[in-house]
């Protein structure tokens, strides 16, 4: 099958690179001509793991190319995926003027009939907004699907090649034809492939991610609570956990849920809300407690050391919102760096991918480290904002000989209580026991 794919970020060059890998012919258009030469000379612009080697063999073989034309792009395509940013708008709601505007682009180049599908994240009624903006340049057959996407940064290919659900929002029986081609190889895996109305498909997208965020941010209130009753919730976590209806992902409490979709969509559904006078409460509540998460260590820190950062040195490992990816949107760390800066800190930090996005976009506020244990150097204390692995098991003494003394705050809950307390550590975690020295 001939497929375009119109953006080449995260969810565009995920998709576009394993559509390729299952046999078709993917396009892939964006109008950053800097990326798209990039990626036509074989340098991936993401980190992902498991990615560039299907990249590069899809590349080779011809079967994956990039250009900044978009009518070049749609020509020959038999599906056309809209894989464009809908970031927040001004009032917190899904801003569509990237999707709406290459929808328009599209009415005045189509030839034929073609699938058009919106794999972005968009409100109910967009299926039926970029119909109505093809249609203004465009008298012939052609159908709008919704397709959202559910992958994750860090696993977004397995998510892709074997995902758990594909979701396919369409009305037209010839689209959902073409989809089942599509979608096939994946189906084999034994992933249902569930077709519905479009409103549907694009409520389930808003529906899924709040339901997550809303199911850590639950978790983040039981470690605060645990913090106020001297309970441990990584024993909640795993009494909870064992019980099927609610399951063990996404139970883990830290510093709040950061990203480029949770954040975005949870705040996206309550507008959608609003507009039709429903007031989501719950996700109200979901919204305010994962602001205050994010800098949920910093009182821990402010009173450990007497209430007075002037001066201090921090060493911060992990900058990237979760590990396994080098994006920095929403970030939790970001957050705790502009507080401890404000409060007259310095910080060093490491993040094995995520530094030169920090770089950009922070620029001098911090310094930053070679390595995990460089960062270390004269600080008065270490800050764990992302689990990355190679954090989990780190060598104790070097952290011991870098550190001013032997101080740990842990946003991320990565090392034993008792091993801690047999190193001699000062260390303090979310929603369980300090270790105070
Ligand atoms: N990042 C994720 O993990 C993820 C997962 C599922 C769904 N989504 C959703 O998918 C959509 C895309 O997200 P993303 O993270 O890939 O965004 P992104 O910002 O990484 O990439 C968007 C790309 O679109 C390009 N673009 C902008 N305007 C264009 C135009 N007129 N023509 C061609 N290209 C254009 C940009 O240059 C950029 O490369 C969003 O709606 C997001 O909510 C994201
Ligand atoms: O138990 C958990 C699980 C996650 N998180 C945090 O939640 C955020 C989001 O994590 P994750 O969902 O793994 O990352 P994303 O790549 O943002 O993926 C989410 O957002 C995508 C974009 O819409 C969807 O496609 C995915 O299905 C959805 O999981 C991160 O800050 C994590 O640190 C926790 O704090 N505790």
């Amino acid at each position: 099958m001939k497929i375009t794919v119109v953006g080449t970020g995260y969810v565009g060059l995920v998709s576009g690179t394993c559509f390729a890998e299952t046999g078709n012919k993917v396009t892939c258009v964006d109008i950053d001509e800097k990326k798209v030469q990039k990626l036509a000379n074989g340098t991936i612009t993401i980190y992902e793991p498991g990615l560039e080697k299907l990249f590069q063999r899809n590349l080779k073989e011809e079967r994956l190319i990039f250009t900044t034309d978009l009518a070049e792009g749609i020509k020959e395509a038999d599906i056309i995926f809209l894989a464009l940013p809908t970031p927040p708008g001004e009032d917190g709601s899904a801003d569509l003027k990237y999707v709406l505007g290459v929808a328009e682009q599209i009415g005045k180049l189509l030839v034929g009939y073609k699938v058009i599908v919106n794999k972005s994240t968009v409100p109910v009624g967009t299926a039926q907004k970029v119909h109505n903006a093809i249609r203004k340049n465009y008298n012939g057959e052609f159908d709008v699907v919704s397709n959202p996407e559910f992958l994750r940064e860090g696993v977004a290919v397995d998510d892709f090649m074997k995902p758990d659900r594909v979701v396919v929002g369409t009305s037209s029986e010839r689209a959902k034809k073409l989809m089942s081609e599509l979608y096939a190889p994946y189906v084999r895996q034994g992933n249902p492939v569930i077709f519905m109305d479009e409103p549907s498909a694009e409520l389930t997208k808003y529906a899924a991610n709040s339901f997550l965020a809303t199911k850590i941010t639950f978790m983040n209130e039981i470690a605060r609570l645990c913090e106020l009753l001297g309970a441990d919730v990584d024993m909640v976590r795993k009494g909870i956990g064992t019980d099927e209806r609610i399951g063990k992902r996404f139970l883990f409490p830290g510093i709040g849920y950061g990203g480029s979709c949770f954040p975005k969509d949870v705040q996206a559904l309550v507008r959608s809300s609003h507009e039709v006078d429903y007031d989501f409460k719950i996700l109200e509540s979901v919204m305010q407690v994962n602001e205050d998460q994010k800098l949920h260590l910093l009182p821990k820190i402010k009173k450990y050391f007497n209430g007075n950062l002037v001066g201090k040195h921090f060493a911060l490992w992990g900058l990237a919102f979760k590990p396994n990816t080098d994006d920095i949107r929403e970030a939790p760390a970001l957050y705790i760096i502009k507080a401890l800066v404000g409060e007259g800190a310095t910080v060093t930090a490491y993040d094995p991918e995520a530094m030169p996005n920090v770089k950009a976009q922070v620029n001098d506020i911090i310094n930053y480290a070679e390595t995990q244990y460089d960062a270390l150097k004269e600080a008065d204390a270490l800050i764990i904002a992302t689990e990355w692995n190679e954090f989990r098991t780190p060598e104790f003494e070097k952290i011991a000989a870098g550190l001013k003394s032997k101080v740990i705050f842990d946003g991320r809950n990565v090392f034993d209580l008792q091993h801690m307390e047999s190193l001699g550590f000062h260390y303090e975690s979310v929603g369980r026991k300090p270790i105070t020295k």
